[in-house]
């Protein structure tokens, strides 16, 4: 059963089904499973749940045409951003000092990969996904940002998202 909204979406992007079937395995895994024994295993997981995400978007959000990075590249950003954020949604929700500094570098390790990504989508599409990227605070407490701070984010993640580089002013 499709929704609405999908169905549309899926008539005008080139969406593949994959992502789709793997997330309704990750939410397959919220049911029966609660603990994760390795990174491995939660790697996995995220991927399932948060990765897919991450790759669903990139056919809609577009690569730019000016773009020399491989597609397969961007899809791995894009799916890393996913890993990071849902890495950083789990360590918000674990109050455990020593295991929250090991996700929180690990998270940190994604976002940077997923940086260089996010500077070859379409130039409508980078502003948004810069705006995610930059200057939020999830780590060291609950994911809040408030208006002010979030308007005065805007201007550098738009200045980022005119650059096919990720590497200006950071
Ligand atoms: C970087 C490039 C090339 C493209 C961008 C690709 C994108 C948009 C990736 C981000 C994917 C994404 C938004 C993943 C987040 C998934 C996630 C952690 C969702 C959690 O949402 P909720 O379950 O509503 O949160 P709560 O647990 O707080 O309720």
């Amino acid at each position: 059963m499709l929704d609405a909204a999908l169905t549309d979406t899926i008539s005008k992007f080139p969406l593949d089904i994959k992502p789709f079937r793997d997330m309704i395995e990750g939410m397959r895994m919220d049911t029966t499973r609660f603990r994760y024994d390795n990174f491995q295993e939660l790697y996995l997981y995220c991927y399932y749940v948060a990765g897919t995400v991450g790759l669903m978007s990139v056919p809609v959000m577009g690569i730019a045409a000016e773009s020399e990075s491989s597609a397969q590249s961007i899809y791995n950003a894009a799916l890393y951003l996913g890993i990071g954020n849902q890495l950083t949604n789990i360590l918000r929700d674990v109050g455990e000092e020593e295991f929250m500094k090991e996700q929180i570098t690990r998270a940190r390790f994604y976002f940077n990969l997923a940086e260089e990504g996010a500077s070859k989508l379409e130039k409508a599409s980078r502003w948004p996904v810069w705006s995610s990227l930059l200057d939020y605070d999830n780590f060291t407490r609950r994911a809040y940002v408030g208006r002010t701070k979030k308007l005065l984010t805007l201007p550098l993640a738009y200045t980022k998202a005119q650059s096919m580089s990720s590497l200006i002013l950071q």
